[in-house]
């Protein structure tokens, strides 16, 4: 089963792929290109492949990120696709960048057939991509946090002070040959209580720029930290402390469950008369209708908005027709600036992602720094073997349900992020068994669906912490085993395994101590110990050209039952696997395919 063990999908039985290159990563992500055709039976078949992968990209991008993708990958800018269209294209593409105006629904993932394996938002909002499909589908989404804060923060105040003055309305009598002085007093921001609704990198921009207009800045943000707030002169206040006393309320959190129509026929209801709304976060944060209704019963003196439930909104939008009402078409990233920033970190991101870097910016994955992903490295490969091994172990017949996984550190547990160990474990785990690919991003979902329970464990040990780990166990509970002898005294298969000169090696089977390295296949024969039976399996072996990498024997005392572990670098042939189970002194063996 080659294709599982180098992380991309299993072959459908409607595609063959006939050649590969796969740059197998830590986690899973494959980069993979492939030129497919229809042959006379309608059938998918990859014939050809030019080693690059293919970017789609959805929206207009920067021209500096269409340069750091062109250096890597064959990129296809394909605007405005219809969603049907965008389903058809996805099948044949690596990764996709999106910014907001483009849905990344199920359907798309699901079209993809397994090749989609990043999805990059070109901004910050991850609202119009289906996060939870994109997990179940191994799909890794990042986006660029960073580049369009200051963007963002200043087109809020533009709209601030924009609104404030009634510069648009007057604009617009202007130019319709009208000069009305009186109609268009507005008001003065000096003073005002301007209350930020989410304080994170925009709503903080927001908040400081306020400041140097005199303005009077509160938050509420029940995540942010107070002391960033109180570096800056801003109070956090609590939702309704902060809505009730608001001059001007201006939206900075992010579309999620929580905040979904957070402003609503309540929530106006609490405000004080004559409030001014900024909203340049999303426009599902506002109840559009209850909006309408408070500006018509004068509690909201105007709404200056950037953002909309339905982008565009409909032309004859109550919201956007009213005359208290300042609208712009989603602009707060618009600036030339901030539109070359945000090309070249998605580009960056999605370019890593495709090479198998952690991503500094994922979305439904760890964030794992450089640093900590290389001394982890030999780890992970690790933890993966043992799942692989572990799993092989298992009799046919008994479902795995409940796994311990047990790491062994001198390190304080809150030095070892092992969320990436437990993927490959998982990982590990779920391949052989299945046709399931499983990464990083889709390893507890998957574990979850197939109700398998993974209990971690860590055990501190003395020492000096140089390394980040001294070994793995994982036990299986409430199974049968091929291989009696991997049961543990307390009735788990246990296997456990350390890195020796930065390679994986398996250390314990069952009760016994091994030492065999994990780079090729294994057997494991168990047997009472004598002389002369490393000899005798080696010369099977050797007949046949098998090379031997490693052999171990683990035994409880001298001539007493014991563990034999053979590394062999290719398969043995069905039947020299049957010779060696048919020398007298060994009761049962085993092959295991890492
Ligand atoms: N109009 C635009 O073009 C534009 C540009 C950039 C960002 N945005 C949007 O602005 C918003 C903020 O972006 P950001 O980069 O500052 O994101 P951010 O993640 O840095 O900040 C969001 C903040 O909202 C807070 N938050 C979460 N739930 C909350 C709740 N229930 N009540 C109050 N606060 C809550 C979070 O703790 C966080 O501090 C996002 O919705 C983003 O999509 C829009
Ligand atoms: O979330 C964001 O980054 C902004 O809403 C910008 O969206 P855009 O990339 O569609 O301009």
């Amino acid at each position: 089963m080659t294709s599982t063990s180098l992380g991309i999908s299993q072959p459908s039985t409607r595609v063959s792929w006939l050649r590969h290159r796969p740059l197998f990563t830590a986690f899973g992500v494959t980069t993979l290109s492939f030129r497919r055709h229809f042959d006379q039976s309608r059938r998918f078949v990859v014939f050809s492949m030019d080693g690059k992968p293919t970017v789609l990209v959805a929206e207009k991008l920067g021209e500096a990120g269409l340069k750091v993708l062109k250096e890597f990958a064959n990129v296809d800018c394909s605007y405005n696709l219809s969603p049907e269209d965008l389903c058809t294209k996805i099948s044949l593409c690596d990764a996709l960048i999106v910014r907001s105006g483009t849905k990344v629904t199920r359907e798309v993932f699901e079209s993809s057939v397994g090749r989609l394996k990043v999805v990059g938002r070109a901004g910050v909002g991850i609202d119009n991509v289906d996060l939870a499909a994109a997990t179940e589908h191994g799909c890794l989404v990042v986006n660029a946090p960073t580049a369009n804060t200051v963007a963002a923060a200043e087109h809020g105040i533009a709209l601030l002070t924009a609104m404030a003055r009634n510069i648009a309305q007057a604009d617009a009598s202007v130019k319709a040959g009208k000069w009305l002085r009186s109609k268009y007093v507005g008001v003065s921001l000096v003073g005002k209580t301007l209350a930020v609704m989410g304080f994170g990198k925009v709503g903080s921009e927001v908040a400081r720029r306020a400041k140097g207009l005199g303005m009077h800045v509160i938050a509420h943000d029940p995540y942010a930290p107070a002391d960033r707030a109180r570096a800056i002169g801003v109070e956090l206040v609590s939702f309704n402390e902060a809505i009730a006393s608001a001059d001007f309320i201006s939206l900075h959190m992010p579309l999620i469950a929580a905040t979904s129509k957070m402003l609503n026929d309540e929530t106006f209801a609490k405000m004080k008369k004559g409030v001014r709304i900024i909203n340049v976060a999303r426009g599902g944060v506002i109840d559009e209708d209850a909006l309408v209704k408070a500006i018509d019963a004068g509690i909201v003196a105007q709404a200056a908005l950037d953002v909309f439930t339905e982008e565009p909104p409909a032309k004859d939008s109550k919201l956007v027709q009213n005359e208290n009402v300042i609208a712009t078409p989603h602009l707060g990233a618009s600036t030339m600036e901030a539109q070359e920033g945000v090309a070249i970190e998605i580009a960056e991101a999605v370019v890593g992602a495709l090479k198998g870097e952690l991503a500094a910016t994922a979305v439904n994955a760890p964030m794992v720094p450089a640093e900590v992903l290389t001394e982890l490295k030999p780890f992970v490969a690790l933890a993966e073997k043992l799942g692989r091994l572990a799993v092989q172990l298992v009799a046919g017949g008994s479902g795995v349900k409940t796994v311990k996984v047990t790491y062994a550190s001198t390190r304080a547990p809150d030095d070892l992020d092992t969320r990436l160990l437990r993927a490959m474990i998982t990982k590990g785990l779920i391949e052989p068994i299945s046709n399931v690919f499983v990464n990083v991003v889709n390893a507890d979902f998957t574990v979850k669906q197939r109700g398998i329970r993974i209990a971690e464990e860590r055990v501190m040990l003395d020492g000096s912490p140089e390394s980040p780990l001294e070994l793995i166990q994982i036990q299986i509970a409430n199974v049968q085993s091929k291989f009696a002898s991997a049961i543990s005294d307390s009735g788990e298969i246990k296997v456990e395994g350390r890195v020796k000169d930065g390679i994986p090696h398996l250390t314990k089977v069952g009760s016994f101590e091994v030492d065999v390295s994990l780079e090729g296949s294994i057997i494991l024969c168990s047997q009472v110990d004598q002389p002369g039976m490393i000899g005798k399996v080696g010369s099977i072996l050797g007949e046949e050209n098998v090379n031997v990498s490693f052999m171990t024997v683990g035994r409880i005392a001298p001539r007493k039952q014991a563990v034999m572990a053979i590394g062999v670098d290719e398969e043995p042939s069905k039947k020299s696997l049957k010779r060696v189970g048919e020398i007298p002194a060994i009761q049962e063996f085993v092959y295991l395919n890492l």
